[in-house]
């Protein structure tokens, strides 16, 4: 479950900016639901994300993600705890550079201190079925744009977190791979994974009808 009542938040100090990068957002997603992100270049939709990946904390308001309040005074080791349960495909990927793509989508597997052979083998599994069987052993630089968003995806999706928050990630896929993952990303809420998806995909926002949250201007100006 996410829940949010009136969250407020903005980049740099409050004095001196215009306006805040997020303004008095309300929505709540059961668990297992699904929420497009929709809005215009700079709407704020990677801030919020990057609020509900923990990244940030709300300047004000309530925020409550899989049944714990996110407040200034919330203890250190449970946001650790929570962020176990938090997976983020990042816009930019963030694949750690000297790390094979095995090892990059192990990397939740083993924080989680999972036996060596059983991370081996859903690796390898997942690896394959997202059409990188063949580059498990290479590195990051070695793959392209669309390699490198699919081994993200993959990253986030491998340890089954409870809340998967995905940053435009079909940008760099062709629309066969768009919608494998997208499909990938609907059977896991039916699996009680919650996932919200920012694009501008209208096309695929339009093949898999779903409830969005529309961002403006920081402003949450629909949620349907
Ligand atoms: N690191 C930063 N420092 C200061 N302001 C920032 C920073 N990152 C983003 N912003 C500002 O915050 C606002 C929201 O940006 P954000 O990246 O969340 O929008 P977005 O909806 O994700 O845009 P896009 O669709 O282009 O990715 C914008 O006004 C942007 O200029």
């Amino acid at each position: 479950m996410i829940r949010l009542e009136k969250v407020t938040w903005q980049h740099g100090p409050s004095a001196g900016r215009e306006r805040e990068t997020l303004a008095n957002i309300s929505f709540a997603v059961p668990q297992g639901g699904f929420r497009w992100l929709l809005g215009p270049s700079g709407a704020g939709k990677s801030s919020l994300l990057r609020l509900l990946h923990l990244e940030a904390l709300p300047r004000s308001g309530t925020c409550e993600l899989l049944g714990t309040s996110i407040t200034p005074h919330v203890k250190r080791s449970a946001l650790a705890r929570l962020r176990q349960r938090i997976s983020m495909v990042h816009q930019d990927y963030r694949l750690m550079p000297t790390l094979s793509i095995a090892d990059n989508v192990g990397l939740p597997l083993r924080l989680q201190k999972r036996d060596e052979d059983e991370v081996a083998q859903e690796v390898s599994t997942l690896l394959t079925w997202m059409g990188l069987g063949a580059r498990q052993s290479s590195c990051p630089a070695e793959l392209s744009g669309g390699e490198q968003q699919r081994t993200a995806i993959a990253r986030a999706v491998v340890s089954r977190p409870a809340i998967i928050l995905a940053d435009e990630p079909t940008n760099a896929l062709d629309e066969a791979q768009a919608v494998r993952v997208l499909t990938m990303l609907r059977e896991l809420t039916a699996m009680g994974t919650t996932v919200i998806v920012a694009t501008h995909n209208d096309a695929l926002v339009r093949r898999y009808p779903a409830p969005a949250l529309h961002l403006e201007h920081g402003k949450l100006i629909g949620d349907e």
